[in-house]
């Protein structure tokens, strides 16, 4: 191998330790929540690798030793876990205003082109796009405008079994229903994003490319918690950056055409692309780069969650809030950061540290709830709790304050309307022997005689 490639290497590599080092060692200085001692560069990663079920996992099982707020040192960084109600609470309302930034990672950095989504850091950028989501996107007026466009893609879900029942020789669709529903909510999604229906081969493209991306966005990259093991992982980055372009190639001539079209008979105003065109004038140096990420973000928070919430909730026979709680759709947050050294439950929370609430573990904890991992719609006959936390913490599918889903009410909307139909419409059951992948539930789907 040429020589002086292997002294870069080397270089590179002695840097990346001693940088990782030194940031350890300032971090270590704070006075967080507590954890497992972490090893010199490496963290936590042993405990990890022995647990062999992931930080969340490895979070949940620490929490009998080290109380609800803990700290698993991934490399260098600091990842704290609060599995608390009350801290949340403080958090997230009282501290709102510091706690809602966010972490970065090298992943996020590529899919966000730098910063610029609405997920992303906060500033005065991302509250923008969080107001104009709000506002033109899925505020209860825009959604009451969307209603046929709606109605037509839960039609066609239904459709979708009819016709797989009407071709089994027994009259019984058996249907993994998750995909069922995913293909039509995306299609849905996709007009709500662009305002006009494309032709079959570019969803089709678009759906391989947002599906590869997503795949490649929840790999767990190593090399964001030890900087010299980046080396290893830049094949990684290099397929992300692959399906960023690809993207931004399917996207630009579809957002080239409605920007010459605003205002035609054929597009279907106030879609999300047209309210961000509107973004564009108060803010510059918008490129095809941006607003594909943008609308990329739009269309995943969109589908993913509600098809699997819809997927549970069939599967649990059919109580929403019940559902969202006995099986999380959202199991934590995205990670959160703080914009200053705050304290939080007496400990301090640096800003270099990713902060991740729990929501599964509010949902599943005994003392909130009796018999937690029972489903008993019955408790929400019983008390008036809401999905945004505004009675108590213990339920929060969505999180809340600044950072709070922003599709939340989409999301229970097209939940209850869609199980309800399927409800009316077919009689349902399990596959018996079928197990659950965790790519949705096979049920099958007798169609009711009218
Ligand atoms: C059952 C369905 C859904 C669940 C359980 C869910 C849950 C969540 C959770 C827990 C967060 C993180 C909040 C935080 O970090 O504190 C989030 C963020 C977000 N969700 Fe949803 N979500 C759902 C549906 C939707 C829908 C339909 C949209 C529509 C576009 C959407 C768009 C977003 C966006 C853009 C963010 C980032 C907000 C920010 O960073 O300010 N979600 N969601």
């Amino acid at each position: 191998m040429d020589f002086f490639l292997v002294i870069t290497t080397l270089t590179v590599l002695v840097a990346s330790i001693l940088f990782d080092w030194w940031y350890f060692l300032k971090l270590r200085s704070k006075r967080l929540p507590p954890g497992p001692s972490p090893w010199p560069i490496v963290g936590a990663i042993p405990y990890l690798v022995r647990h062999g079920g992931g930080t969340m996992k490895l979070s949940q099982s620490l929490q009998s030793k080290y109380g609800k707020i803990l700290t698993v040192w991934l490399g260098k960084t600091p990842m704290i876990f609060i599995h608390d109600p009350e801290l949340t609470y403080d958090a997230l309302v009282k501290q709102g205003a510091y706690f809602s930034n966010r972490a970065k990672n090298s992943t996020m950095g590529i899919i966000s082109s730098g910063w610029r989504t609405l997920s992303t850091t906060e500033g005065p950028w991302t509250v923008a796009l969080r107001k104009n989501v709000m506002t033109h996107m899925l505020g209860p007026s825009r959604l009451k405008a969307f209603k046929p466009l709606r109605d037509r893609a839960y039609g066609d879900i239904v459709n979708d079994l009819r016709s797989v029942a009407a071709a089994a020789e027994d009259g019984v669709a058996q249907v993994n229903l998750r995909s069922v529903a995913y293909n039509r909510v995306y299609r849905f999604v996709l007009v709500l994003t662009f305002g006009v229906e494309l032709e079959e081969n570019l969803i089709q493209e678009i759906l391989l490319s947002l599906g590869e991306r997503f795949r490649l966005v929840y790999e767990f990259a190593l090399g964001d918690y030890l900087s010299f093991w980046r080396i290893f992982e830049l094949r990684h980055r290099q397929k992300l950056k692959y399906q960023q372009t690809k993207l931004i190639e399917l996207f630009a001539p579809i957002m080239e055409r409605l920007r010459r079209l605003q205002g035609d008979e054929g597009i279907i105003g106030g879609n999300y692309c047209e309210t961000l065109f509107q973004l564009e004038k108060e803010f510059p140096n918008f490129d095809d780069s941006v607003l594909t990420s943008l609308c990329a973000e739009f269309l995943n928070g969109a589908i993913h969650t509600t098809t699997l919430a819809i997927d549970h909730t069939m599967a649990l026979l059919t109580v929403v809030r019940e559902s969202l709680r006995v099986r999380s759709t959202a199991v934590t947050t995205l990670p959160h950061a703080t914009s200053e050294l705050r304290k939080l439950g007496g400990y301090e929370i640096p800003t270099d540290a990713v902060v991740l609430f729990v929501l599964e573990s509010f949902h599943l904890d005994p003392t909130h709830w009796s018999e937690p991992s029972i489903f008993k719609p019955e408790r929400f006959l019983e008390n008036d709790l809401d999905v945004l936390g505004t009675k108590n913490f213990s339920f929060l599918p969505f999180s809340a304050g600044r950072r709070i889903c922003p599709g939340s009410q989409l999301a229970m909307l097209e939940i209850s309307v869609v199980v309800a139909r399927l409800v009316q419409t077919f009689e349902w059951e399990k596959v018996p022997n079928v197990k659950n992948t965790g790519l949705g539930t096979v049920l099958r789907a007798r169609p009711r005689s009218v």
